[in-house]
């Protein structure tokens, strides 16, 4: 259960101290939920709510007689107004648990309730983040779509019955059925809904659910939002379908027949409905799910436990708010609100000139926010945002936060627009505005000395006599394009440049060679990795002793390096996978790439064996094709035996954390995978090359 002992949700309560306190609690509360089941813009985060309606609930054990009329622990949806549809079976809400603890306690209320037996199989789901919603088939023909409303009649959206991917008009089987589920957007699909609200005079959306939520409820529109439904549920009985065999079922067989009539599901995704025969399969899979999140295509708030089989369901029965026989494993929330202080734009290694927001310090998932990526000016437009808004920041496992939208009805008036550049804020040129990622129009060469500069410096490789002058020479020239060519060029080459005489071409030879044996913090330093300045480099090296190793170490691995926290480490890997190519030019000019005297750092968690003498040391490798050469007749098997004995980790998919791929003939999708994260990329003859000491062994 790493992920949730590691980041403990912080299950804070307001303790409310009277019933005047109480009261304003509720009322707040009550705000929040109308604008949040309403409108669907809150302003507050999730956080604040839950925190709020938690001191409300203990307040209400406290004291049962003061409990208000109008309290929002009453009711599904806080009670807030419903529709004009009845619902047959009503729609309601989940209990919540934050804990493995909090779990055990649960499952074993659900145990007294079956009279002090065990459940008879449990089934772990994805809580979708979206607006629930029931959608009415009859003989296998969508007819109707009705919103959760309060829990008993909910609103009539048929209106978007076209627009809802994985809700097919018809399905396989012309079967009656009400299916139920979420509806959410990917976020192609949320940046096309902004897109189309702004061409259209509106406002963007805060966020997804939000947007989600909006979509759904609005009528009359002139223009169509697309959306994902996933299934999570079904009208069983056979009062309600054409079916009887759906009564009998278990969630896991119900959600498979659901799937099998056409209807969108998480079957198929790495979180897809899954049963589970104990509580500690159970809770892997809660963990498990929790891991995935930040990967998946639509948002997650947690995971839903449920029992597997109807028998146990009936028998365990449903509250007036909530099903005895399911409960939501709440994940740290992954969105917070708070302010948008100021904007500022950063020139890439590409010439790529990225916005980037600062943020009010602001806590997600265990770890400090105080800037957040806006990709791009498109990207700021289509979020409407503004100088001092009130923003959604969205931060998941181990991505780099960003910014959702703008909460709108917390703006004062004060707000400004936000300035976007007009020419390169690093060198003054023009910028290329073609694409959505603006540009500067000297793209690799607008900062390109200054990158180069840095490295030869006295703090990194230390290669004096190479002054300014000489670094323009051999980037105009283009002898040189970033400071891992340096190490290639010839005594003659720099003779070639221009008031070079012999006596400074040997000093510089002797000085590049000297650079090629300097420690790899220094080397470290030389790439210029944002975030990573002279003494974070020495740190940095210092933890994992070789460039490999810090190659293939993810963000979580990063951040027990002194210093580094969950805000800068995805920024690092995201860095390096960028800077792969680089890497890959130094080892190939045979420039020292370890920390001297290196040890492994004492761990108290299982720490690989100390490898750091071998070819491939703590690099994550991929093979990929036909081998040929002297490891034409190795099988898959055997070459991985061989990555493992020269120190790496052999791997099957290529990833940001892939350290090497070994591409023979007729390498696939693998290969382009590689060259898409910069990872570098030989072949087998070049691979034997490198383990030949190892082969001569064998
Ligand atoms: N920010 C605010 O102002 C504000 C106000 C009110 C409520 N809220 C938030 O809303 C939540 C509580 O509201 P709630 O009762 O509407 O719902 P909930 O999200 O806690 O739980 C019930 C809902 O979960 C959804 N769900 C997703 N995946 C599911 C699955 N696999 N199986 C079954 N159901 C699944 C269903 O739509 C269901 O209606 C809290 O997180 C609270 O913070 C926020
Ligand atoms: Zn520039």
């Amino acid at each position: 259960m790493d992920h949730m002992t590691t980041t403990p949700t912080p299950a804070r309560t307001d303790v409310l101290a009277d019933e005047a306190a109480y009261l304003t609690a509720v009322a707040q509360a009550r705000t929040a939920a109308d604008a949040y089941y309403g409108t669907g813009e809150s302003g507050m985060d999730d956080d604040m709510y839950d925190r709020l309606l938690r001191g409300i609930t203990a307040f209400e054990v406290e004291h049962p007689d003061l409990v208000a009329a109008d309290s929002p622990t009453r009711e599904v949806a806080a009670g807030v107004t419903g529709g004009d549809v009845d619902h047959a079976v009503r729609m309601l809400s989940l209990g919540n648990v934050f804990s493995a603890e909090d779990l055990t306690e649960w499952a074993a209320s659900l145990q007294r309730r079956l009279g002090g037996r065990e459940v008879n199989g449990w089934v772990v789901e994805p809580k979708l983040d979206g607006v629930a919603l029931a959608a009415r088939y009859r003989d296998g023909e969508l007819v109707q779509l009705v919103t959760r409303g309060d829990g008993s009649t909910g609103e009539d959206v048929s209106h978007v019955i076209d627009d809802l991917a994985g809700l097919p008009k018809r399905l396989a089987e012309p079967v009656t059925v009400e299916v139920r589920g979420e509806v959410l957007m990917t976020e192609d699909q949320f940046a096309a809904a902004n897109e189309a609200r702004i061409a259209h005079g509106g406002a963007p959306f805060a966020n997804r659910r939000n947007s989600s939520s909006g979509s759904l409820r609005a009528k009359d529109r002139p223009y169509r939002v697309a959306q994902t439904f996933l299934a999570y549920d079904a009208l069983t009985d056979p009062a309600h379908t054409s079916d009887p065999g759906l009564a009998a079922l278990t969630h896991t067989a119900l959600i498979a027949r659901l799937a099998g009539l056409g209807l969108g599901t998480t079957l198929g995704t790495p979180v897809a409905t899954l049963a589970c025969a104990t509580l500690d399969e159970v809770l892997a899979r809660i963990e498990a799910i929790g891991v995935l999140r930040p990967e998946l295509d639509y948002e997650l708030d947690g995971a839903v436990i449920k029992a597997d089989d109807p028998a146990d369901r009936a028998e365990a029965g449903t509250g007036s708010r909530t099903p005895h026989w399911a409960t939501a494993y709440k994940f740290p929330a992954a969105q917070k609100i708070t302010r948008l202080l100021d904007v500022t734009w950063n020139v890439g290694r590409t010439g790529i000139i990225a916005p980037r927001a600062i943020l009010d310090p602001v806590e997600v998932g265990g770890t400090t926010i105080t800037y957040a990526t806006l990709h791009n000016p498109a990207d700021i437009t289509r979020r409407g945002l503004m100088l001092g808004d009130s923003v959604i920041v969205y931060r998941a496992g181990e991505v780099i936060p960003r910014v959702e939208g703008a909460v709108t009805t917390l703006r004062t008036g004060a707000e400004l627009p936000i300035a976007f550049p007009e020419a390169c804020p690093r060198c003054g040129a023009d910028i290329d505005r073609s694409q959505e990622r603006w540009r500067c129009v000297r793209g690799r060469d607008c900062g390109r000395v200054e990158a180069i500069r840095y490295a030869v410096a006295r703090d990194c490789l230390d290669i004096e006599g190479l002054g300014e002058r000489l670094v323009v020479q051999l980037v105009e020239r283009g002898m040189i394009e970033d400071f891992a060519d340096l190490f290639t060029l010839t005594r003659d080459q720099f003779l070639s440049l221009e008031r070079m005489g012999d006596k400074s071409a040997d000093n510089l030879v002797a000085a590049i060679e000297h650079a090629r044996r300097q420690p790899l913090n220094r080397v470290f330093c030389a790439l210029g990795v944002l975030g990573t300045g002279r003494s974070m480099s020495l740190r940095i090296a210092a933890y994992f002793g070789s460039m490999a190793a810090i190659q293939a170490a993810d963000a979580v691995a990063l951040e027990r390096v002194d210093g580094i926290g969950g805000e800068k480490a995805p920024v690092i890997v995201a860095e390096l996978a960028e800077l792969a190519p680089v890497v890959a030019k130094l080892a190939a000019a045979g420039v020292n790439l370890d920390q001297p005297g290196w040890t492994p750092p004492a761990e108290d968690d299982e720490e690989p064996a100390d490898t750091s003498g071998l070819p491939l040391a703590g690099l994550s490798v991929v093979v990929t094709g036909a081998m040929t050469g002297v490891l034409a007749d190795y099988s898959r098997t055997q070459m991985n035996e061989l990555i493992t004995r020269a120190g790496g980790k052999a791997t099957s998919s290529v990833s940001k954390r892939t350290g090497l791929v070994v591409a023979g003939e007729k390498a696939g999708s693998k290969l382009a995978k590689a060259e898409e994260h910069g990872v570098e990329v030989i072949d087998p003859e070049q691979f034997a090359e490198r383990l030949a000491d190892l082969l001569k062994e064998a």
